[in-house]
Formats: structure tokens, sequence, C-alpha cells
């Protein structure tokens, strides 16, 4: 058949470029294959996972698969083979191909809507591709999303557990706040109850206080009204025992003590010729140091009153007065000094309660040669004794220190006895060769505004021995401590016969104490004795000097303090 008069095939069969059609081998047969073109969507379908598929259960029934075409429509499958039209019959063979051709033509129809469904398909295919990009975009940010919120979640687990832990503490506080509500109710009420209580108790306090200080002015008076009648200047004897082996074995001079305030005193070999002396009080050898404090405490407190207390230590060498006036550190031996300082800070507590306070001030300073010294200074001195009408004796330049406590007093005797001079005699290895004076000041002042300015001088004299037995620096010493001991003497004789002039000046111990001898002072001379016949003519000087001094009479007036004492510290 010419290909040219062959009947024109409609669109889908001339589309079938992409199909042939064998037909010389086996004209009966044809057989229909898909063209490489025709192919490639079909098996770029194929190649498709089925998962991109079934991304979504939409996307599912948005796809319909068509129903897929057997191939045995495509592609003639062989038949029984047809008895052969002979060459020369050209209108069974033209009936035979029109056959054909009717069979090829529908053949192509339904390849080309098979080719129409597969082009739908691809354009699906894209579509779903995209909507699946669309899809798996929105995934991802759900993901993101996902991952967001699950921290969030895991966030807000914690927040909640934390909550829990919070809200648990919360009641276990509010129980325990309202525990402590009540029991603040109750403190308070208790609490107002005590101020209450505290109140009347002020008053009452304020009652007492006002009624405590009358009483204790009343006191006062009394007070010193007994000190008044046992005399301003009081004289007592202290006989000092033996201290060791040595001394043990020395012969002693006939004492004998009667009812406490009498001494008889003879030499061992002369009893008959014995002289009696009678003191305020006497001392016996096994006497304590706190039997012999106990009568300074009685002044201590007239000084708290306002009054000038002086202690005088007076007796030979080695007699025992620095042992009576600073004693030893063990508790028993303590002497005059430290026990009325301590005596002093007691009573000042105690006064608090009478609504009296008082300021304490020290000074230390030695009489040495006949120059005054302050103990407080190593450079060495000689400072000016002043007499004014109103203060009384002042030494210039005397260092007066504030102190608060009884050590604040050691601290300041600790370095006064260093730079005191002492220097070996022979009575005594640490004879103290000075007058040495302690002074302490107080002044008091209470609510009322009354001020009183006592004071207390402590003397530890030098010891007086017989120019005899010095040599060199040791004579000069003796005779300079004799002068002032005389001088001493003259003065008590001036006093106790009342005479016009008395002289003070003649020395500086005397100018020094000059209104606690005469004046305005109540005065206590302790006179120390040794035991030992060997020492009876200087026992025997000191107990006559001793007896002169308590003829002494004295009027003492307390003072009130026009303006405090200057204090260097
Ligand atoms: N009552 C006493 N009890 C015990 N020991 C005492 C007593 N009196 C004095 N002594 C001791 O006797 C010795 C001499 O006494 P102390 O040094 O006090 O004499 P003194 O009079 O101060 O001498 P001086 O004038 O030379 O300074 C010291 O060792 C002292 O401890």
């Amino acid at each position: 058949m010419d290909p040219k008069k062959r009947t024109k095939l409609p669109v889908a069969a001339a589309q079938s470029s992409k199909l042939r059609v064998k037909t010389e081998t086996q004209p009966s047969s044809v057989s229909v294959s898909a063209t490489k073109e025709s192919k490639k969507p079909f098996l770029r379908k194929r190649s498709m996972s089925m998962t991109e598929f079934s991304v979504s259960s939409k996307s599912k029934t948005a796809f319909k698969r068509p129903a897929p075409v057997p191939m045995n429509k495509i592609v003639t499958s062989q038949k029984p083979k047809k008895p052969k039209i002979p060459d020369w019959d050209y209108k069974s063979r033209f009936q035979n191909l029109q056959g054909i051709h009717t069979k090829l033509v529908e053949d192509s129809k339904k390849s080309q809507e098979r080719l129409n469904d597969l082009e739908n398909i691809e354009e699906q295919y894209l579509k779903l591709k995209g909507d699946f990009q669309t899809v798996e975009t929105e995934r991802n940010a759900f993901k993101v999303q996902l991952n967001e919120t699950s921290s969030k979640l895991e966030r807000l687990e914690n927040i909640e557990s934390k909550y829990q832990s919070v809200t648990k503490e919360l009641v276990h506080i509010t129980d325990e706040n309202r525990t402590l509500k009540i029991k603040n109710d109750e403190l308070n009420s208790t609490l107002q109850q005590l101020y209450l209580e505290r109140d009347t108790l002020k008053k009452s306090n304020e009652q007492l206080g006002s009624l405590l200080e009358k009483n204790e002015v009343v006191r006062r008076k009394l007070h010193n009204n007994v000190q008044d009648l046992k005399g301003n200047i009081r004289v007592f004897c202290r006989i000092r025992p033996a201290i060791n082996e040595q001394e043990n074995v020395k012969e002693k001079c006939y004492l004998k003590l009667q009812e406490d305030s009498s001494l008889e005193i003879a030499k061992s070999n002369a009893v008959n010729n014995k002289q009696v002396f009678t003191f305020n009080t006497v001392f016996h050898e096994g006497s304590t140091q706190l039997e012999c404090f106990e009568e300074l405490a009685q002044l201590v407190q007239s000084a708290l009153d306002g009054y000038h207390v002086c202690v005088f230590a007076y007796g030979q060498t080695g007699s025992g007065k620095t042992y009576t006036m600073q004693g030893l550190d063990t508790p028993n031996d303590i002497g005059m000094i430290p026990r009325t300082v301590n005596l002093i800070f007691d009573s000042i507590e105690n006064l608090k309660c009478s609504n009296w306070t008082y300021e304490v001030r020290v000074s230390f300073l030695e009489i040495y040669n006949e120059t005054v010294r302050d103990l407080l200074t190593t450079t060495l001195q000689n400072l000016d004794i002043c007499f004014n009408e109103g203060k009384g004796t002042t030494v210039n330049n005397l260092q007066i220190k504030q102190i608060f406590s009884y050590d604040d007093f050691e601290h300041y005797l600790k370095i006064a006895q260093k730079n005191r001079m002492v220097a070996a005699t022979d009575f005594n290895e640490h004879s103290s060769r000075s007058h040495a004076i302690t002074k302490i000041y107080l002044i008091g002042k209470n609510q009322s505004g009354e001020y009183y300015a006592g004071s207390i001088n402590l003397v530890d004299l030098a010891g007086s021995e017989s120019a005899k037995t010095s040599h060199g620096e040791r004579l000069v010493e003796t005779k300079a401590i004799n002068k002032s001991l005389s001088n001493l003497g003259k003065v008590m004789l001036s006093l106790c016969n009342k005479e016009k002039h008395i002289p003070y000046r003649n020395s500086k111990l005397t100018y020094l104490l000059q209104s606690c001898l005469g004046g305005n002072s109540k005065t206590l001379m302790i006179v120390n004795i040794s035991p030992f016949e060997e020492n009876y003519g200087e026992s025997i000087n000191s107990l006559r000097f001793a007896s002169m001094v308590k003829e002494v009479k004295t009027k003492s007036k307390k003072v009130r303090a026009l303006a405090p004492i200057e204090c260097n510290n």
C-alpha cells in the first residue's frame, strides 16, 4: 500500500509516531509499545517512591491513580492464524487492512486517552510535589515549633515542680508564721505587763534613789562625826615580826601590848625600866595587813565624802614601812596603797545607786635629797612646790593621771616603783632612800549638782637611821632624810604646842604636806618598829615622835570642788 494514499489517522494516531506498528513479519499481529519519550513520564512516575504519595491522607484523596491499562489491550496478542489471502484478492486484502486500520484507530484512541491520563498524572504529580514541599516546609516549621514547645514544656514542668515545692514551703511558712504570731501576741502582752512593771519600778526606784541620796548625806555626816570624835590625827603602832632564820636568833627587846592600844617597851635586860606608849591601836607582830587596813578603810570613805586624808608610815630603816604601805603581791600581804585603791573603786561602784559619780586621778612623787621628782618620768627634775589658799600645796608640772580601774593604777604604780631610787644600806637590802608620796584625787558629784574634791596622800617615808652608820653618798642621803624627819618632828611639836608659827617651809616634806599636817586633813600615822634589841634606841625615838603626833589636834572640813583638778594625761 502506498503510504501517501493511506487514510489520514486522527490526532491520537498521528502522535503514534511515538508508536510503532509491526507488520512486516507478522502482518496479522500488531505490537504496540511505548516509545522512549512516551515511557519517560511513566518511568518517572514509577521511580517516585510510594512514601511521597502517602505524605498526608489529604493528598492521598486528592490523587486517584487511574486504573492501569492492561498491556494486552495495547499490544495485540498473537491470535490463531487466519487463512492467507491470496495476493490477487485485493478486495479481501483491502478489507483485512481496513479491519486492521479500524482496530489500530481504536487502539490509538485508547492510547491517546491513556496518554492524556498520564499527562494529567504528571500535572497532578507536580502539584502534589508542590503540595508535598509546602507540607514538608510546614512540617519542618511544626518540628521547630514542636521542639520549642517541648523545651517550653520542659521549662514549664520545672517551673511547676518548683512552684509545687515553693507552695509546700509556703504552707509550712504560713503555719510557722501563724505559730509565731500567736507567740508574738503572747510576748507583746507580757511586754506590756513588763512595761507597766518597769514604770512602777522606775517610779519607786526614783523615790528610793532620792531617799538614798538623802540617807547618803546623813550617813556621811554621821560617819565623819564619828571620825572627828576619833580624832583627826590618829596614830597606830605596828611591830614587825622576825622574817628569817637569821632574825629568829636575834635578841629581842621586851615588848608587851595592853588592850590593843598600849605598848610597854624595855631593854631585855632592864624590864623594870619599861616605858609605856599609848596609841589609837597597837598591832602586834602577828597582825595582818587586813587588820591594819580596817581603820584606814574608814578614812577612805571620808576622802570620798570630800575630805583630805593623809597616811604616813614612819619608822627606822627596815621596820616595815614599805611592807605596810605597798606590801607584797601575795593576797594576804597586799599593802595599804593597793587596798585603798581597790576600796575606792568598789565604793564608787556602790555609790552609783546613790547618784554619785567620781573621777579618780593619781600622781606619784618622791623627795630625794630635798629635791622633788615626778616618779612617772625618768628625767631628773626638781619640781617646785607652791601654796595656794584655795587649793593648798601643789607641785608644778607634776603628772596627774586619770584612772578608771585598779589595773590603770597598777600600770602607773609599776612605772613609779621602777623609777624610785632604791639604794642598799647596811640595814635593809632594798631600803628606800626617799620619801615616796602616792596621791589619789577623788572628784565626786551627784545629781543635785554637789561637787566634792577629796584626796588621799599615802606617804612611805624614808627610813630614819643614824648618820654614824652611813658613808659617802649614803651619808648625804641620810642627812637629808634626817633633816626632813626632824623638821617633821618640829612641825608636829609646834602644832602640839599650838604655836603661831609652824615651820612648814623648813623642808620639802613638811611644805608639801602642810595641809595634811596642820590643817584641813584627817591624818593617820603608822609608826613601824622592829622588835630587836639592837633597834631599841631607834624604836624609842620613833615611839616618842608618834606620841607627840598623837597629841596634835586639828580641825578638818570637807572641800567643795570649785574647779576640777587639772589632769595632764
Ligand atoms: N609585818 C610584816 N610581816 C612580814 N614581813 C614584814 C613585815 N614588816 C616588814 N616585813 C619584811 O621586813 C623587811 C623590811 O621591811 P620594809 O622593807 O618594809 O622596811 P622599811 O621600813 O620600808 O625599810 P626602809 O625604810 O629601808 O625602806 C622586808 O623584807 C619586809 O617584807
